[in-house]
């Protein structure tokens, strides 16, 4: 019988976390459950331990805090029982872009997309030595839309994304499958934590139907996976016409509209 990859799951205290790490537990995966809050993590581990039969570590860090990240990359590195990295950790931003303080806009970049690289980075050579393993990494539609006004927020998740299309590209080939999973509002406690009220936003989705969502994108090896979106081929359409952008590049002069006019 062949054994599965343990997974590793971070911010896995509450919310998307805490769901792909049940999922992942009913699916008979092994766990190793970090986010700052002890507590949480070890009652939800028992929980699993018990209805699953498997086995869950508990590793609690800061991933806004170097040595706490540094703690997480050497188990990534040096555990070779993990071969899925839930790349999940994240926070959202109250206020719009003239409210951010240095300090706020140090704490969403490093949890967002620091944290979120160094891990996928601490991991992913063990993945290609061994030309397997899987690094989930999750984005959010709100980096397709400056529109929604979580600028900062919203380029953290921008950076996930071209993040996992860029890993995809190098690391695919490899056997080391990446996905970006981009949910919109979904009913977790991000919201709290960011100072909205839960209750003033309509439509919110289920934390289980998301995770189970992004599970079937998982299973389809697909890249980029967005729940919400209805229309597959907006994406499709999207992408192909960035693609389609580059084509028209050519970087040896500018483009007529740019040149004085004599
Ligand atoms: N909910 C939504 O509408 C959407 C969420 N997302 C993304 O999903 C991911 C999960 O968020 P969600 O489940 O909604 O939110 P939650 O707030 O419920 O969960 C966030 C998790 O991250 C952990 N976390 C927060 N800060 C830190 C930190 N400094 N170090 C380590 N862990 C930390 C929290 O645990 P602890 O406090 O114990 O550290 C918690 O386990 C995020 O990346 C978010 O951007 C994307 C789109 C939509
Ligand atoms: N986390 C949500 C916004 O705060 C989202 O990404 O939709």
């Amino acid at each position: 019988m062949t054994t599965l990859p343990t997974v590793l799951v971070t911010g896995a205290s509450s919310g998307i976390g805490a769901t792909y790490a049940e999922r992942f537990a009913r699916r008979g995966h092994d766990l190793v459950l970090v986010a700052r809050d002890k507590t949480r993590l070890e009652t939800l581990a028992a929980r699993l331990r018990e209805a699953s039969g498997v086995t869950v570590d508990v590793l609690p860090a800061d991933l806004t805090q170097p040595a706490d990240i540094g703690a997480v990359e050497t188990r990534l590195r040096d555990d070779a029982r993990i071969g899925v990295l839930i790349n999940n950790a994240g926070m959202a931003q109250s206020g719009g872009f003239v409210q951010q303080t240095g300090e706020s806009i140090e704490r969403l970049i490093t949890l967002n997309t620091t944290a979120l690289t160094r891990l996928a980075a601490a991991v992913a050579p063990r993945f290609v030595q061994s030309g397997t393993g899987a690094i989930v990494n999750i984005g959010s539609v709100v980096g397709l839309a400056p529109e929604f006004g979580m600028t900062v927020y919203g380029a953290t998740k921008a950076f996930v994304l071209f993040l996992s299309q860029g890993m995809h590209l190098e690391l695919s080939p490899k056997g080391v499958y990446v996905q970006a999973v981009l949910p919109a509002g979904t009913r977790t406690e991000i919201w709290d934590r960011a100072g909205i009220d839960v209750n003033t936003l309509s439509d919110l989705m289920d934390v289980e139907e998301l995770v189970d969502a992004a599970l079937v994108g998982f299973d389809r090896r697909e890249l980029v996976t967005i729940p919400p979106l209805h229309v597959a081929a907006r994406w499709d359409t999207l992408d192909g016409a960035r693609q389609g952008l580059l084509s028209d590049i050519r970087q040896a002069h500018a483009a007529e509209r740019y040149l004085a006019q004599d």
